[in-house]
């Protein structure tokens, strides 16, 4: 669950230093670095990560893959995803989900709709940055975190999906279908969140609807992230390890591959299948399941060719819910783990420090 994250440089994505001539204004991102400068055959300095942080070969194993045909269908059928859910949970914190029953045409519009944002001249979509981190609507560069670090080679719209009625208004009007496509995709995702999170409490031995109780009105966050070809992929990241501090991440990608997920202290790569979405627990769960259940590091690493493009939807509790584990989870001999604390809090607290996107 802890995050790690770049030293600090004197810089974050979105300050710009008076004495950078205009074109090297990073606080505009990546895509506006790599279209404007002529001949970007290397990164600039800001972008250096320390050799430490440099993404190394990774190792070759897969996250488990789990088919979630028919998981309300016999009572054997389900139990049996539950067991394959359970051990992708406690082994992997990550997992690949298929037959999950969201049409591959909404999922083909959403990444349209998100790169048709991206496409846009730059001054539309500096209508969405902003300096809080929490804002419900956001386009920012680099990390969201209000934390010093080395700038990463990311552009992102961040902004909430559920409660709809909170942030609806504000989320962007251009590309002219981007609202219409994103409220259908985040109400289809957050379904397939609630049934998959149904039969993770059923893992953990407690009710169906626990996990999602737990939630009170629940927050859905959306988080796009679109990382053009960089000219030196081993001196750079596009996101920097972290744990996400939500309850469930479900994510999908472009073709393109740069996800990194921490597993046995080595990388492993986790490469595109087309269809398919790329699940994780966050913090939330980690600490709801009192440790059995992990929330596992993981990181973006560019390219040199091609331009990647992941959205990344997490589902965690009401920002005033209390995170502690759960009760049914403990007896006199076992340990609490973590200490209570506020959602709300623990975010902000994340935010401040680490790399952190939920
Ligand atoms: O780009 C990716 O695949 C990772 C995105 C991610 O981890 C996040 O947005 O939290
Ligand atoms: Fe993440």
């Amino acid at each position: 669950m802890a995050s790690s994250i770049a030293p600090s440089s004197q810089l974050t994505g979105t300050s710009s230093s008076s004495d950078r001539p205009c074109s090297l204004d990073f606080s505009k991102g990546v895509k506006y670095l790599v279209d404007t400068a002529s001949n970007l055959h290397s990164i600039p300095s800001e972008y250096i990560l320390p050799l430490s942080l440099c993404p190394l070969p990774v190792c070759n194993a897969s996250i488990p893959v789990v088919d979630l045909k028919d998981l309300h269908g016999s009572i054997d059928r389900r139990a049996s995803i539950i067991q394959a859910l359970s051990s992708a949970c406690s082994e992997w914190g990550f997992f690949r989900i298929i037959n999950h029953g969201i049409k591959i045409s909404l999922m083909d519009d959403m990444l349209r709709s998100v790169d048709g944002f991206f496409s846009l001249p730059l001054e539309e979509k500096m209508k969405y940055a902003s300096d809080d981190v929490m804002h419900p609507v956001r386009y920012g560069t680099s990390l969201n975190t209000s934390a010093k670090h080395a700038l990463h080679w990311r552009d992102y719209l961040r902004h909430f999906g559920h409660p709809l009625q909170n942030s609806f208004h504000l989320w962007p009007d251009s590309p002219p279908n981007y609202r219409e496509v994103a409220k259908e995709y985040l109400e289809e995702v957050w379904k397939l969140a609630s049934k998959i999170l149904g039969a993770i409490s059923e893992g953990l031995g407690l009710d169906r609807d626990y996990i999602e109780k737990s939630f009170g009105e629940g927050s859905q966050i959306v988080a796009s992230n679109y990382y053009p070809p960089c000219p030196e992929p081993h001196r750079t990241l596009g996101l920097a390890a972290h744990s996400d501090h939500g309850g469930l991440t479900i994510l999908m990608q472009n073709d393109v591959d740069g996800l990194q997920v921490r597993y046995k202290d080595n990388w492993v790569q986790v490469g595109h299948v087309p269809g398919s979405f790329v699940v994780n627990l966050g913090d939330y769960l980690e600490i709801l399941s009192n440790g059995r259940y992990k929330s596992v590091e993981h990181r973006g690493v560019v390219n040199e060719e091609r331009t990647r493009i992941s959205i990344a939807v997490g589902h965690g509790p009401e920002l005033t819910a209390i995170v502690a584990p759960a009760s049914q989870l403990l007896d006199e001999k076992s340990e609490l783990k973590y200490t209570p604390i506020l959602y709300k809090d623990y975010m902000r607290s994340q935010q401040s420090s680490v790399s952190s996107v939920y």
